[in-house]
């Protein structure tokens, strides 16, 4: 017990000495006249992971695709409020929506890649994004994209061969290089496991640890243990309001808001 509450301390004087990465204020978001978000007010801390935690459809996609401005692909989104990377307002009019995307990376919860070889899925924003000079460069940004990714062993010599022809858990992999190669801040991540077996799954959650050495990430998921064992801050979402924020162990431990208690003890969602 001490030891976990010294630990749990610990936790808390770290998280106040970690810098924010992005900041929303009152975030809002409609669909059409169904109001999604109720004004979330959220910090990222930076080189952390964040899990969104909370019953279907209580606004944990929506309130991701707000911070690269994913929303906007959906006709009927309207969002509000102020959302934040670095100090810069993501929603101002002048922000190019393809570097913001670039510094905010995504991965989706099925693993998408591109009907290409493995090579080009990783290569495609990198050139997009005239990130290399030549094709040795290029290579360069590839190969360690793919080790970030965990996945250069075991695809180093077919990287010719199509991406789709990998395995689930590699193909989700494939994802997280494609995303890591345009040098991205931060990595949105919807809900990344829950297609995939729990070998690949452990694999993937091995990673996402070793990735917030460099990036900040924010992770969707409904597995409550995948929450506590990769995410160090974790916000619980309830019908579009954010109900609770806190450190992970708190919010796994010790919850203070009844709803937090409930979904985390299984009581509904
Ligand atoms: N494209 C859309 N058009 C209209 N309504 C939407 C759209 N996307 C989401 N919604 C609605 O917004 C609310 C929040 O949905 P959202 O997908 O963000 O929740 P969620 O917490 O991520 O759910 P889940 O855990 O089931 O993925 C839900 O009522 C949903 O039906």
């Amino acid at each position: 017990m001490e030891n976990m509450q010294a630990t749990f301390n610990k936790g808390r004087a770290v998280q106040a000495a970690i810098p924010i990465k992005m900041t929303s204020r009152d975030v809002t978001v409609h669909y059409g006249q169904k109001q999604a978000l109720n004004g979330i007010t959220l910090d990222i801390p930076e080189r952390q992971v964040t899990a969104l935690i909370g019953p279907s459809g209580c606004g944990k996609s929506t309130y991701l695709r707000c911070l690269n401005r994913m929303n906007d692909t959906i006709d009927s989104a309207k969002v509000g409020g102020e959302i934040r990377l670095d100090g810069e307002d993501v929603y101002d009019s002048a922000i190019d929506v393809v570097e913001l995307r670039a510094r905010v990376g995504m991965v989706f919860q099925k693993p998408n890649p591109f009907p290409k070889s493995i090579y080009d899925n990783v290569a495609y924003g990198p050139k997009i994004h005239g990130l290399a000079r030549n094709k040795d460069e290029l290579d360069e940004i590839v190969h360690i994209s793919l080790r970030k990714a965990g996945l250069y062993k075991e695809v180093h010599d077919r990287l010719d061969e199509p991406g789709t022809g990998l395995s689930g858990g590699q193909q989700q992999r494939l994802c997280i290089a494609r995303a890591i190669a345009v040098s991205p801040e931060v990595i949105l991540m919807d809900e990344p496991c829950s297609a995939l077996d729990p070998i690949a799954t452990a694999t993937v959650e091995e990673l996402i640890d070793e990735l917030r050495e460099n990036f900040t990430i924010v992770i969707v998921t409904h597995s409550m243990q995948q929450a506590a064992r990769v995410s160090q801050l974790t916000a619980m979402f309830h019908l579009g309001d954010l109900a609770e924020v806190g450190p992970t162990e708190k919010m796994f431990s010790n919850p203070d808001d009844k709803r937090t208690q409930d979904y985390i003890t299984g009581r509904f969602g």
